[in-house]
């Protein structure tokens, strides 16, 4: 019989993120080839009209697994029944404005989202935060849905996963499929720690295979972590095509598990694995059982991984207790 279809609500939908991403999805790439899709998408009054030019477009692919786009300015409306819900619309950071401004501005879209999904999402609802500050804006709409269960809300540090295998596998004259267990932890930001000493490049200790303390420290862990800034830069724009594709990788690794023998990283709620306080939503090294992420245990941190674990960890608490401080979590 064939699958039902999977609610996928996008916010932003009109923006670069959502035009990288959309035609992915409705492609089968997210869920796979055996599921159909509905695409829900969210936009600000304003790009309404965008984000139909984009469903005429979709509709001109004539995917076989689309079954239909549908367009709210309203998030109750866009997060009904929705399955998976990817919240890439964000205020970006303008000039002049301050981090708890932004942090207030955000708490702005991602409240009425985190109530909008608990009063209307599915059962099974998944939820990737990509808009920035992805961890503290995935933390302020979970605040707001108290009867969706705390896992189901993460934030995206695919991206710098999938940056960091690139720069690392460049280094040793490797492909990216040579090299398993790298593991990004802490914030989406500059604070990030992209960590190697568990990374193998084929099947050799990649901090051993590297053999280089002062690249490590001085060029890899900084080209990873500014990567972003560094799009901004030289494209003008921030990253789009890239982040797209890891919210796919992301979502589809939730969904259908991720590969024997590997991790991924990803922003989860933290249990206090690692040192990192329960409820934090941080990068760590995971992999998806059933359908849900699990943060690998056991592995030992140096003294080089602590320090830079709780630089970023003490980030993610200064913007817990900020957006505590606006009043925007409890
Ligand atoms: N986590 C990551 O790795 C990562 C990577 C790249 C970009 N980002 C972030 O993703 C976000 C989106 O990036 P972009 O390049 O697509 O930006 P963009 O400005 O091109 O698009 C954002 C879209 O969001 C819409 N929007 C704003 N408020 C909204 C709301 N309340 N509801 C629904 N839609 C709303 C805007 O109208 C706009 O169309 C930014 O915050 C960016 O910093 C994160
Ligand atoms: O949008 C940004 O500030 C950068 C983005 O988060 C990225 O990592 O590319």
């Amino acid at each position: 019989m064939a699958k039902a279809p999977v609610n996928v609500t996008v916010t932003g939908a009109a923006g670069q993120i959502g035009y990288a991403l959309l035609f992915r999805i409705a492609s089968g790439q997210l869920l796979g080839a055996d599921t159909p899709v509905k695409l829900r998408l969210l936009e600000i009054p304003q790009a309404v009209k965008a984000a139909e030019g984009t469903a005429m477009e979709l509709d001109d692919c004539a995917f076989p697994l689309l079954a239909g786009v549908d367009i709210f300015d309203d998030a109750r409306q866009a997060f009904d029944g929705v399955n998976v819900a990817l919240l890439v619309g964000a205020r970006p950071r303008t000039k002049g404005m301050e981090r708890g401004d932004l942090l207030e501005a955000n708490g702005g879209i991602f409240g009425p989202q985190g109530e909008a999904i608990n009063a209307g999402a599915a059962d099974d609802v998944r939820v990737l935060v990509v808009g920035n500050p992805a961890n503290t804006n995935a933390l302020i709409a979970q605040a707001h849905a108290p009867d969706v269960p705390a896992e189901r809300f993460t934030a995206m540090t695919r991206l710098d996963h999938n940056r960091a295998l690139s720069q690392l596998a460049g280094k040793l004259d490797a492909t990216v499929n040579d090299v398993k267990k790298l593991t990004i932890w802490g914030n989406h930001s500059a604070t990030q720690y992209p960590d190697i000493f568990h990374a193998e490049v084929r099947g050799e200790n990649a901090a051993k295979a590297v053999g280089d303390e002062a690249w490590l420290r001085d060029t890899f862990i900084p080209t990873v972590a500014k990567r972003g800034a560094a799009i901004i830069e030289a494209r003008g724009a921030s990253s789009a095509a890239s982040a797209a594709n890891a919210a796919i990788d992301h979502v589809h690794d939730w969904v259908n598990g991720t590969p024997e023998g590997d991790w991924t990283s990803a922003a989860i709620p933290s249990d206090g694995s690692y040192g990192v306080p329960e409820g934090i939503i941080s990068s760590f090294p995971v992999v998806s059982r059933n359908g849900s992420w699990e943060i690998v245990q056991g592995l030992e941190v140096n003294e080089f991984s602590r320090e830079r674990i709780d630089a970023s960890v003490r980030e993610l608490q200064e913007e817990r207790e900020a957006v505590r401080g606006l009043g925007l979590i409890k």
